[in-house]
């Protein structure tokens, strides 16, 4: 069963993974796993195929090459960036949250109680703030109990305090209900103090391992250099940058 810690088995892994994207080949080779419990974070330039890569682990993009392998009855909950309805149009939260498949009062409340917008239900969608439509999208990721959670840059648009409060209810419900968290974020100084592991891609898995390990791996800082300022400067250069690590691979990639 996923998320049983008898289990050593990853719940979900890639093994060398090429994706085609508008005829271009976005990820290639990529082997990675993902096991229970813990927090991995996707860090890349723009266009690194971080996004790609989510939809690929959840069936949303087929590979190219190699294959995706997930543990029986794996459930995950994904957050994508942003709401795809009409933020416009009137719908109560307690309404999204039962579609497309309906659900009890007791799950759409337990689920918005765990995103920590437990009074939401009877709000419209088009009166929530940015922050609280990323808790939406949250709770409608944990409706069913997911042994994985992805979430692809969950944070984008909320201000600092807003984006931090968002990751320590990241944790809190890793916490409370040991699920695994793969998720994408540019906050470099976040993803570094709330993951268990980092994953630098760039079409290919660069560098991952701890937190202060990829920081310091000469793979990562010919992506996002040194330091907080250079590491955020860089974090906007474009994807055509000079890369000259290809498949180059830390020590404690098979940690
Ligand atoms: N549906 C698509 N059709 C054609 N090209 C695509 C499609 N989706 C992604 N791409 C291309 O694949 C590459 C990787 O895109 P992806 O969104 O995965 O990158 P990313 O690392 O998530 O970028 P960002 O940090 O900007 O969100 C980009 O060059 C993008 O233009």
């Amino acid at each position: 069963m996923p998320g049983d810690p008898r289990v050593t088995l990853p719940l979900i892994r890639t093994e060398n993974l090429d994706v085609r994207q508008g005829g271009r080949l976005v990820l290639h080779g990529i082997d990675l796993s993902i096991r229970a419990g813990e927090i991995v974070t996707l860090v890349g330039p723009n266009g690194s195929g971080k996004s790609t890569l989510l939809r690929a682990m959840i069936g949303a993009v087929a590979p190219s090459a190699g294959r995706v392998v997930r543990a029986p009855d794996l459930r995950i909950g994904y957050v994508p960036q942003t709401l795809s309805t009409d933020p416009h149009l009137p719908m109560t939260v307690r309404r999204f949250l039962g579609l497309p498949h309906a659900i009890t009062d007791t799950q759409a409340q337990a689920a918005l109680h765990r995103a920590g917008l437990p009074h939401a239900g009877r709000q419209q969608l088009a009166d929530l703030s940015g922050g609280q439509r990323q808790r939406i999208l949250l709770a409608r990721a944990l409706l069913h109990d997911p042994h994985l959670l992805i979430l692809d840059e969950p944070t984008q648009g909320l201000d600092q305090p807003g984006s931090a409060a968002f990751y320590r209810q990241i944790a809190a419900i890793r916490a409370e209900t040991g699920c695994a968290v793969l998720m994408v974020s540019h906050e470099l100084h976040v993803v570094m103090a709330a993951s268990d592991r980092v994953i630098c891609l760039n079409g290919h898995v660069c560098c991952e391992g701890h937190p202060e390990h990829v920081a310091s791996a000469p793979e990562y800082r010919a992506l996002f250099g040194t330091g907080t300022g250079g590491a955020l400067a860089l974090y906007r250069h474009e994807h055509g940058h000079d890369h000259h690590h290809d498949h180059s691979h830390t020590d404690d990639e098979h940690a």
